[in-house]
């Protein structure tokens, strides 16, 4: 088992990752002083239910907690605030008080939306991140938690912190395909914003991360694990650095609400930003290199790196206006410039992002 510190004051927590953690997770949350007085709701999706919650469910119970379950359909669409309010029913019927605790088991959807409700119930009660994706080693640390709107993708939420993220590797032998490279997606984030060993390292060991080899898959995950909490133990609430980990997401966030949040996974949406922010790196006057890694390394993990021609760009354009980082005028976008480097820049023409949405549609 190896364990990892996201370092930030009297809000810091463990990420444990591990093989069989969820069939003893009672002892994590012994460790942790979940309390066993106020009642737990433990929240998932149908899919992971069907492999990975009766473990949880058993050890709880055996351990003296007084857990229920509380199951959303799968995909991006609970990410909603019909959904949060289910939740909050359910935690009510459960008889969740200040002191209980809200368990996140599942990919990021799950952990976004039960964050959110954990961040929102009473003002706020504990919440705890048991991660089953290969994506949540991003979404599972670092705090943010929300729920979209239709206009806006994760544009009503929080920073609301676990209280430790128990990361149990061998759940993800269960996963789809799509999903095992759209998780990878953000892994080669991590290493293009911030490690370029890591970069080579994801390259050279590609088809054994694509064929869930255990040794590669938890090496991959500690790194990406490493680089987000290096990242977020320095600027928790997104005041200057933390952007650099939106890398992408400009693009991406835009696409996958402009696709009503169901045909583009996260991952997926992602892997086209990162290919159109490195255009956009060219037309800042940076090497075409860059731009031939990115998108060599996200097609040779099976990800998108095309925009399906459907896109209407006028409704990308548009839809990119609420993006958080947005400004009147010019917009803010990561540009990586170089292998394991990045820059935030403030300076980006309106007309350029339009004229890369294109590029992206003819993208070979
Ligand atoms: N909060 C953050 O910092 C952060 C970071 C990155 C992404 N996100 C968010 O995360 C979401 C995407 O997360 P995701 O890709 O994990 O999606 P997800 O939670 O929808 O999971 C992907 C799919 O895999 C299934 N699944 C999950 N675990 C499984 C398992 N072990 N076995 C079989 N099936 C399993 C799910 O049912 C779902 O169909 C997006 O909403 C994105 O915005 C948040
Ligand atoms: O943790 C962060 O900060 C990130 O940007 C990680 C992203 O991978 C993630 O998708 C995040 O939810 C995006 O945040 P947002 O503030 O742009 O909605
Ligand atoms: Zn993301």
């Amino acid at each position: 088992m190896m364990e990892l510190k996201v370092d930030l004051g009297e809000r810091s927590y463990p990420i444990y990752l591990g093989e069989g953690l969820l069939k003893d997770c009672a002892a994590y949350f012994d460790k942790h002083a979940i309390s066993k007085r106020a009642p737990l709701l433990v929240v998932t999706d149908e899919s992971v239910a069907r492999h990975h919650l009766q473990p949880v469910m058993d050890s709880l119970t055996a351990g003296g907690y007084k857990a229920s379950s509380f199951i959303v359909p799968p995909g991006e669409g609970s990410k909603s605030l019909q959904m949060l309010e289910k939740i909050v029913t359910a935690a009510l019927e459960a008889g969740l008080d200040r002191k209980s605790a809200i368990v996140a088991l599942g990919g990021g959807v799950v952990g976004d939306l039960a964050g959110f409700a954990a961040a929102s119930f009473m003002r706020g009660i504990a919440f705890v991140q048991m991660p089953t994706t290969i994506l949540a080693h991003d979404s599972s640390v670092g705090g943010k938690v929300a729920v979209n709107h239709p206009l806006a993708k994760n544009i009503i939420g929080a920073f609301h912190q676990p209280e430790m993220v128990l990361y149990d590797v061998t759940t993800l032998q269960t996963l789809p395909q799509r999903d095992i490279s759209a998780g990878l997606s953000e892994m080669i984030k991590h290493g293009l914003i911030w490690d370029a060993d890591f970069v080579t390292w994801l390259e050279n060991n590609r088809e054994k991360l694509l064929s869930l080899d255990p040794e590669a898959l938890q090496y991959g995950l500690y790194q990406g694990c490493k680089v987000k909490s290096l990242v977020v133990s320095q600027d928790e609430r997104e005041n200057g650095l933390r952007a650099i980990l939106n890398l992408g997401h400009t693009i991406g966030h835009a696409l996958e609400a402009v696709a009503g949040y169901n045909e583009l996974l996260h991952g997926e949406a992602i892997s086209i930003g990162m290919v159109g922010s490195a255009r956009l790196a060219m037309k800042l006057g940076y090497s075409e290199d860059i731009y031939t890694v990115t998108k060599r390394i996200l097609q040779s993990f099976g990800l998108p790196v095309r925009l399906p021609e459907q896109y209407d760009t006028a409704r990308i354009m548009s839809a990119l206006m609420h993006d958080k980082k947005f400004k009147e005028g010019t917009m803010t976008f990561i540009i990586p410039t170089a292998v394991g480097q990045v820059e935030i820049r403030n300076d980006v023409r309106r007309e350029w992002v339009e004229e890369v949405v294109e590029q992206l549609k003819r993208e070979a």
